[in-house]
């Protein structure tokens, strides 16, 4: 059990772990590791589908034996690992910094559970989110039939959405991720659907290039709906759609009906959005127990994606991440819990054998923007070093490691030197058994999905066995290259195998297992994964330079000298001089 003044670093489970891994694993390579079957089975999990599909986890690239795996079952207990997902699924405030449930899993709830919100007047959680998916289900129906249409009568063919962070990274991935989905492809054909995040006018000039706005449903999304750049982006869009119908119709003195007729919010904050002009039955709401970064399964997705997508699609998608919300509430045995080994791993990786970053490599590039929507999901969840209790990490003990990823193969071709024979990265490959698109050129020995594949299946192992002078000698590589040309190997790494195509349903337990691993890292640190305070005082020093740059274009004097210190002032003064 976990005393409150206690860092997980000090747990004895942790300590020894870190001991077995000082004094014997950092000196055995993973070649001898790999070599005993024996071991290898035990370091590989399942989850099996309905319709005969798999979800393979393999973590026999992990530099971990028996004794290791026993030690991390250990960790587990001594967190009270499965009495913590057990509080996520009942509405414990887990949140505390913030006195919050945190709930995204009843996001994803059939309808006939329940779930009462403790301390709360709100009633069943899954009755009031079928409520919402029933609304976007409904009107995201009028939209695509063109029952509701834009203000000059045209059918709404584009979906803009407004937003940032959780509010945009998330739908994004799923919308890449169900571009060339056969049945997403075909329910979205005719449609666009766009995305506004940045602050920067530029973004905005990108958003509406080419975008008939007369034909274009805007989204708001912004749980807060304060967020400096949704608001301004909202603001300009508006501004926008206001010039465009002025322009054609200069009589016209009701600019609201203008701004009725193109836009929808997702929000927790009613008054402002109808402050905004947002029509009320426009309005998809949430609640205050779904993270931003966990709130792609509320209406900040389900919304967009069913307008682009139709509301089955989502539905499957859905579907998928409520498959591995069971999985991971309902498999006690954590040698086969799929999220609860990712995070396991996970720890082990970044704290135990030290390594500070953590490479995602989804080889499908339909994920392309997998890898942003976890950066977030994980740094901003895990990114902390004091305990849930306040206590601050002493001794060099850190969180959540540092993500960044890109897709197999174009990844190999850029920083992957860099993980064969510079720092040690775990690494993570993701890989379907089956391509959303085959194609077989005549004459190739492989289809095209199977060539992509090769290097799933290769790096892993050029990782962990690389190369030894042996193996050069015997290649016969002039000496003066031995050293250049040497793999050290002994580098970790996970593989998960999807054994059939990257569906809806398994995009979204793709996004279910990393959603839970995330949690149980936290649960093992010890932090509280759902607040996010380390992003606020960037925006309390911005509000300082945006009133001089305020003062400024209002043609006053401003002296930076006093407001800033003296190298903030100097660079700041260049920037005025030519603003
Ligand atoms: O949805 P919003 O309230 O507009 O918030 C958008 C984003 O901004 C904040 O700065 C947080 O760091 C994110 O967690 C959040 O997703």
């Amino acid at each position: 059990m976990v005393e409150s003044a206690q860092t997980f670093d000090k747990l004895p489970s942790v300590q020894q772990l870190v001991n077995h891994y000082n004094t014997t694993l950092s000196q055995t390579h993973l070649r001898e590791l790999l070599n005993d079957e024996n071991r290898n089975q035990h370091l590989r999990a399942s989850l099996q589908n309905q319709d005969g599909s798999e979800v393979i986890l393999d973590l026999t690239h992990v530099k971990v034996d028996e004794a290791a795996v026993k030690l991390l079952h250990q960790v587990t207990s001594d967190v009270q690992l499965h009495e913590k997902i057990e509080g996520m699924f009942t509405g414990q405030k887990l949140n505390n910094t913030e006195k919050r449930s945190v709930l995204h899993v009843a996001l994803r709830m059939r309808e006939d559970e329940t779930l009462i919100v403790p301390d709360s007047t709100e009633g069943d959680a899954v009755k009031n989110v079928h409520e919402v998916l029933k609304r976007i289900h409904a009107f995201s129906e009028l939209v695509r039939s063109g029952q509701v249409k834009g203000y000059s009568g045209k059918t709404l063919k584009n979906t803009l959405i407004l937003g940032i962070g959780g509010s945009y990274l998330g739908p994004e991935f799923v919308f890449e991720a169900l571009r060339q989905d056969a049945s997403s492809k075909q329910a979205a054909d005719g449609r666009q659907l766009k995305f506004l995040a940045n602050v920067d006018p530029i973004d905005f000039n990108r958003a509406i290039q080419g975008l008939d706005i007369e034909e274009t449903l805007v989204v708001i999304n912004s749980k807060t709906f304060t967020t400096a750049e949704t608001i301004l982006n909202a603001v300009t869009v508006k501004n926008y759609i206001i010039n465009h119908y002025k322009n054609l119709h200069p009589d016209v003195e009701d600019t609201q009906s203008f701004v009725q007729a193109h836009f929808c919010a997702v929000s927790t904050n009613l008054p402002l959005t109808s402050q905004f002009g947002v029509a009320d039955d426009r309005v998809f709401g949430f609640w205050d127990w779904v993270g931003g970064r966990f709130s792609v399964c509320s209406a900040v997705g389900v919304l967009p994606l069913s307008l682009h997508y139709g509301y089955e699609n989502v539905r499957d998608f859905l579907s998928g991440v409520k498959s591995i919300d069971d999985h991971f509430r309902n498999t006690h045995d954590l040698s086969q819990n799929l999220p609860v080994l990712l995070g396991l791993y996970g720890f082990y990786n970044t704290h135990v054998a030290g390594h500070n970053t953590r490479s995602i490599l989804p080889y499908c590039q339909s994920l392309l923007k997998f890898p942003a929507h976890i950066q977030q999901l994980d740094m901003e969840s895990n990114g902390k070093s004091v305990t849930k209790e306040g206590v601050r990490f002493t001794d060099g003990a850190q969180a959540g490691p540092i993500i960044f990823g890109e897709p197999g193969t174009n990844g190999q071709h850029s920083f992957y030197q860099l993980m064969h024979q510079g720092r040690v990265i775990p690494a993570e490959f993701i890989g379907f058994s089956q391509s959303q698109t085959p194609i077989h050129i005549d004459g190739y020995p492989v289809s095209n999905h199977n060539e992509l594949m090769s290097n799933f299946f290769a790096q892993p192992d050029a990782l962990a066995l690389g190369k030894t002078l042996e193996q050069l000698k015997a290649e016969g590589v002039p000496e003066f290259l031995y050293q250049h040309k040497l793999f050290t190997g002994d580098r970790p790494s996970l593989s998960i195998l999807f054994t059939g195509k990257l569906t809806a349903f398994a995009c979204g337990q793709l996004l279910g297992l990393y959603e839970h691993r995330v949690a149980v890292e936290g649960f093992i640190y010890g932090i509280n994964s759902f607040d996010q305070w380390g992003v606020e005082l960037g925006k309390v020093l911005a509000k300082d330079v945006r009133n001089v740059f305020a003062d400024k274009e209002k043609g006053q004097d401003v002296d930076v000298k006093s407001k800033f210190n003296p190298a903030t002032a100097y660079l700041l003064e260049k920037y005025l001089e030519k603003m």
